[in-house]
């Protein structure tokens, strides 16, 4: 029996061992749970073994048998439960149970008895109909344990047939079973294996690819540190945010607060506010009731009001009625009061136009008073002269000017001089006419102006007047810049004032005056004994309209080109000639329909070099003495013109009757003297500025000009004297000529005469030339128009006329030149002085420059080439 239950239990084990490799094939991660559990199975079944051999021996007598038994079914309950414990585990039990039918469950499972006491039948039904294919493996162990249980429990007795019977097919059924799960475990094993060798060559691909991709993983790490940092700052910005977010919740909630405690205040105010309008609703009502009781009160008031307008406007009425008959009176008498004093005011006007044109002619007055100027001009050394040897010593910004005599040393070598102006040698062309402008532009305003320049030859008169070069704008002389100046002013007045400006051009040579500026060339020669109506100075000679400084320009070549011509023939003639270049202005206001006249002459004056210097003789000696002539009777008239003497000698010269109406007193004078600063032309320079300096001293108002009205009164009055002296003489002729001593008796007294002049005369050089002219001629017994000229002296009125200049005038004083004087010889010239012996010996009796009232002839040439007597020795 031993052997039997011995065979039964390594079948059970067998069986178990079978049943854990069925789990552990199915799961590989619990082979090692399934290995230990099968070895506690292998413990459990040897120490059952051991008790069942103990078992045996307690029978001996070691071990109670109850002990024994409790203990070998603790053992099987174990070694059951833990055989259903794996069964239930594996995944092949589970699929057994899934099949496992109730009934053989219901068959096999004994709830009471044994299997050794199941009958015969019952064993047969339970082996039969597939019972045991469909048993769960749980349920059939169950069975071999049970029969196992039971014939341990039995001991020696023997199992049934039919339970040995039972317990085969149960075995077979659990080998079978076994030997399907040991196909379907190595089916398995082979796909794990596939699947292991598969997985190992992923992993080692997937070890390559891990290697592959470090540098990648580098750059990625690198990014990821990038991210880290972006994601710190973030986690920065977001902290920051967060503490915005706080402190922004915080003044929200105190905004809240704020918010609230507003609504509060406002409520509290709505409140008070809606009580307060309230109250003035109640009084509003009052007051509305008060008004309304006013405004009843008023209305009857108003009526009242209305009422009493009604009378008062009826009352008003009548008023305005009278006001207005009031009104009207009033009216009359101030229009009549208004038309007083309309005619108050006319004649206010009247008496104020009067009274500025009063002051005008005074003003006009006050000016013509002051009207010689003398601008001194220094011509600088010409290249080649020696520069040193200079009498120019200084020059003053006031107009003065110290010369000095190089050949004498200290105080006596040294002459100041004073003018307007003195302009150095390095004066420029702009500058001469800059301060020359105003007396020009007067021209435009009506005024008479003479531009004249004197001075030793070469001392650069024509540089002053003309220029050297016409086409040469920057060394235009006075005369281009004049006419040019006179036309942009004529231009810019043109809205208001139309001008005609016409030029004439002539020369005077040798007493003779000849027109530059006809175009056929001739030489005309024109007779001045005729006055000079409408300013003209010359009225046969040409006269020429001009439009533009071009016109002028064309004219003066042309005036220029005839002047050539005679220089040709006469020797320099231009140096020795006067030319003369009037500018005759009309303006007609157009405003006013006032019309102005204004003559402007430029004079360049023939060369005043003294004629005993020159050692000139015949025709230059005879040109000498005929400018010599000229330049002392301008001097003549200038002085008394600035005398205001009763008798202006005009006629003396050829020069002083073409200038007669621009040297008159309403014409305004200005004389450049220009100065050669050679030390050899020393005594010309002071003749010259002696000269300069007696015409600058008739101007008046300046401070000199007191002292020069005291020498003046002074002349003034002993040429009264002299007139006084001489109509006593006269009567003593007429009485000698009653004695028929007509020959011997008038030398003498003539010489008697003139030596009571000498004696008279307090300043030498200050002698009078009326009378004792008039007498020389007659004692020369030929008639000349200077003869005529002296007649003019002994008469007031022919002295009026020839001031006046006009035609009139003119043809009463020949009438009376021909009462007073005897008639002209054959073969004597209109003109005057010219060919005249006593001409050319009063001539000769002008010095260069010396500014003469008259002079003693004594029909000397070389006596009188000497320079006056007033030119005092230096
Ligand atoms: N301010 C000056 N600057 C430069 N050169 C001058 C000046 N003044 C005169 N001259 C020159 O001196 C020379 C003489 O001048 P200009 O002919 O004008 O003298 P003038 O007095 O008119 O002589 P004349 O009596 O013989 O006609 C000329 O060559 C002239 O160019």
């Amino acid at each position: 029996m031993s052997s039997v239950v011995d065979c039964l239990l390594s079948l059970r084990a067998y069986v178990e061992s079978a049943e854990d490799v069925i789990s552990a094939s199915s799961s590989p991660s619990k082979s090692g749970y399934l290995s230990r559990k099968r070895w506690k199975f292998i413990e459990v079944d040897k120490i059952d073994s051991t008790d069942v051999s103990r078992g045996d021996s307690s029978q001996s007598g070691q071990n109670s048998p109850a002990i024994g038994e409790g203990k070998r079914r603790n053992v099987s309950d174990l070694k059951f439960q833990g055989v259903l414990r794996n069964s239930v585990t594996s995944e092949s039990a589970s699929a057994l149970l899934h099949h496992v039918g109730y009934k053989f469950h219901e068959v096999f499972q004994l709830k009471q008895g044994r299997y050794s006491e199941l009958s015969a039948s019952k064993i047969s039904e339970m082996m039969k109909s597939n019972g045991l294919d469909n048993a769960p493996t749980q349920s059939l162990l169950s069975v071999v344990n049970g029969i196992l249980d039971e014939s341990i429990e039995r001991k020696n007795d023997e199992i049934p047939h039919r339970v040995a019977c039972l317990l085969r097919k149960v075995v077979q059924e659990i080998e079978r079973r076994i030997s399907t799960q040991a196909e379907h475990i190595r089916n398995q094993n082979n796909l794990i294996k596939a699947r292991e060798e598969k997985y190992q060559s992923r992993i080692r691909a997937l070890e390559t690819l891990a290697t592959g991709t470090s540098e990648e993983s580098q750059m990625v790490t690198n990014q990821l540190q990038t991210i880290k940092t972006e994601k710190i700052k973030l986690e920065e910005r977001k902290k920051h945010e967060e503490q915005d977010r706080f402190r922004l919740s915080k003044e929200k909630e105190n905004s809240d607060l704020m918010v609230t405690e507003l609504k509060q205040e406002m409520e509290r105010k709505s409140k008070s506010y809606e009580q307060h309008s309230m109250l003035l609703e109640m009084k509003a009502r009052e007051t509305q009731a008060e008004l309304e009781e006013r405004i009843k009160e008023i209305e009857v008031l108003l009526q009242q009001s209305r009422q009493r307008a009604e009378e008062i406007k009826a009352v008003a009425e009548s008023k305005v009625q009278s006001w207005n008959t009031k009104e009207q009176i009033y009216k009359n008498f101030l229009g009549s009061q208004l038309q007083a004093l309309q005619g108050l005011r006319v004649s206010s006007n009247s008496v104020r136009n009067e009274v500025m044109i009063v002051q005008r002619t005074c003003e006009d007055e006050f000016k013509s008073l002051g009207n010689i100027r003398v601008y001194c001009r220094i011509r600088p050394f010409l290249p080649g002269q020696n520069k040193k040897l200079s009498t120019v010593d200084y020059i003053s910004e006031n107009g003065e000017l110290l010369v000095v005599n190089p050949s004498k040393q200290g105080k006596d070598g040294h002459r100041m001089f004073k003018f307007n102006k003195v302009f150095g040698p390095a004066a420029s062309q702009e500058e001469v006419f800059l301060d020359t402008r105003p007396l020009i532009r007067s021209v435009l305003d009506g005024y008479d102006v003479c531009i004249f320049a004197y001075g030793q030859t070469g001392s650069g008169k024509t540089y002053t007047m003309s220029g050297p070069d016409a086409l040469s704008k920057e060394e235009w002389g006075v005369n281009y810049r004049a006419l040019d100046d006179l036309f942009h002013i004529s231009r810019n007045r043109r809205n208001t004032i139309s001008y005609d400006i016409a030029v004439q051009m002539v020369e005077i040579y040798n007493e003779q005056v000849r027109d530059l500026l006809l175009s056929n060339g001739m030489q005309k020669k024109y007779p001045l004994c005729h006055s000079q109506p409408n300013g003209l100075a010359v009225p046969d000679a040409s006269i020429h309209s001009v439009k533009s400084t071009a016109d002028v320009l064309g004219l003066m070549q042309l005036g220029l080109a005839n002047r050539a011509v005679g220089a040709t023939a006469l020797n320099e003639r231009s140096s020795r000639s006067h030319s003369v270049l009037s500018v005759h202005v009309r303006g007609l206001d157009m405003e006013t329909g006032a019309s102005l006249r204004g003559t402007l002459h430029l004079v360049d004056l023939a060369g005043s070099e003294r004629v005993d210097r020159s050692e000139a003789t015949g025709d230059r000696l005879r040109e000498a003495q005929h400018i010599n002539k000229s330049l002392s009777a301008l001097g003549d008239v200038i002085f008394a013109l600035a005398q205001k003497s009763s008798h202006v000698p005009y006629r003396n010269s050829k020069l002083t009757q073409v200038l007669q109406t621009s040297l008159g007193g309403q014409a305004k004078t200005l004389m450049f003297v220009q100065i050669n600063p050679e030390a050899e032309s020393f005594s010309e320079t002071v003749s010259t500025l002696k000269f300069a300096e007696r015409v600058s001293g008739v101007e008046l108002g300046a401070a000199r000009s007191s002292k020069e009205g005291k020498d003046v009164r002074e002349l003034m009055e002993q040429v009264a004297s002299l007139k006084d002296m001489i109509a006593r003489k006269d009567e003593e002729i007429g009485q000698l000529q009653l004695l028929k001593d007509l020959k011997t008796q008038p030398l003498r007294i003539e010489k008697q005469a003139m030596n009571s002049l000498r004696h008279s005369s307090s300043s030498p050089g200050q002698l009078s030339l009326g009378g004792s002219r008039k007498l020389v001629g007659r004692n020369h017994g030929g008639l000349s128009d200077k003869g005529a000229s002296d007649c003019d002296n002994t008469s007031g009125d022919s002295d009026k006329l020839s001031e006046t200049g006009s035609l009139q005038s003119m043809s009463d004083f020949g009438r009376q030149k021909e009462a007073f004087c005897p008639p002209k010889q054959a073969g004597e010239s209109d003109h005057l002085g010219s060919g005249s012996a006593d001409s050319e010996e009063r001539v000769s009796d002008m010095s260069d420059g010396a500014l003469s009232m008259g002079a003693e002839t004594d029909g000397s040439v070389s006596e009188s080439s000497k320079p006056m007597e007033f030119t005092e020795k230096m």
